[in-house]
């Protein structure tokens, strides 16, 4: 396959479309940005894509909760075309608020017979939180992680703090390897390196096949050494680490 199409899927306050498109762009994928209202009238839209990402913004003004409504457009009226869209192989990708609506769709696994068993809610701080992250990778079921070890990247939001019903449910995630990104003292990061009170520190996670991922951070804006904070004392000339994930889901294809 020469280029992997990619849909990027915005809604109403999404803002990170373009950013999101242009990472794609430059890890030689061949980025679409889809309104959802187009994807809800047509469906089907999506089998003409190898990898669909849910970009970062505020949704439908996160009102409810951050990804709430985005996520009840999937859960009600999408499921079916998105679960044929994994069970084809294909990917998944949501950055902070797309990992937002990618947890309460219940995409990542993350739902029992009890219901959903884990969420994303308000940091600890009570406060959106804009700064930057050291971040480990954890064992190697994750798609987008392939060879990524560290990673150093913006987050950008109130709603981060990873939560689980009970500790079964955290122990289910353990052991079904999902819980693949985890903040920690790493990279220039500072302290707190848990930005927002997550249990187990979790910054990302994948379902149990690996091929859907949401993350808090960004990846989409360390595309360019120039975007680092302290870019003109480096001396890395090159890309920026947040690249390699994208380049990751494209070489998935190639
Ligand atoms: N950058 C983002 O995607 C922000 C996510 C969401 N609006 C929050 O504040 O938690």
């Amino acid at each position: 396959m020469p280029q992997p199409r990619i849909l990027i899927l915005r809604a109403p306050g999404t803002n990170c479309d373009v950013e999101t498109a242009h990472a794609f762009q430059l890890a030689g994928g061949q980025p679409d940005v889809l309104h959802l209202n187009r994807l809800l009238e047509a469906p089907q839209l999506a089998v003409e894509y190898q990898v669909l990402c849910v970009p970062g913004g505020f949704s439908y003004g996160d009102d409810i909760a951050a990804g709430r409504i985005f996520a009840n457009q999937i859960r009600h009226h999408l499921s079916d075309v998105l679960q044929e869209f994994r069970s084809a192989g294909k990917l998944l990708l949501g950055i902070c608020n797309g990992f937002q609506v990618l947890i309460k769709s219940g995409l990542l696994d993350t739902d029992d017979a009890a219901g959903p068993a884990a969420s994303l809610t308000w940091n600890d701080s009570g406060c959106f939180m804009d700064r930057w992250v050291g971040l480990q990778t954890e064992g190697d079921k994750c798609v987008f992680l392939s060879g990524i070890n560290e990673l150093y990247l913006p987050i950008a939001h109130a709603e981060g703090k990873f939560v689980t019903r009970d500790q079964s449910a955290l122990k289910r995630f353990e052991e079904a390897g999902q819980l693949v990104l985890r903040y920690a003292d790493v990279g220039g990061s500072v302290q707190p390196f848990n930005p927002n009170g997550a249990e187990q520190d979790v910054a990302g996670m994948c379902d149990t096949t690996g091929r859907v991922f949401g993350l808090m951070p960004h990846p989409e804006r360390f595309v360019d050494f120039t975007q680092h904070p302290n870019w003109t004392r480096r001396e890395d000339r090159g890309e920026g680490v947040g690249l390699a994930l994208f380049r990751n889901a494209v070489r998935y294809f190639s």
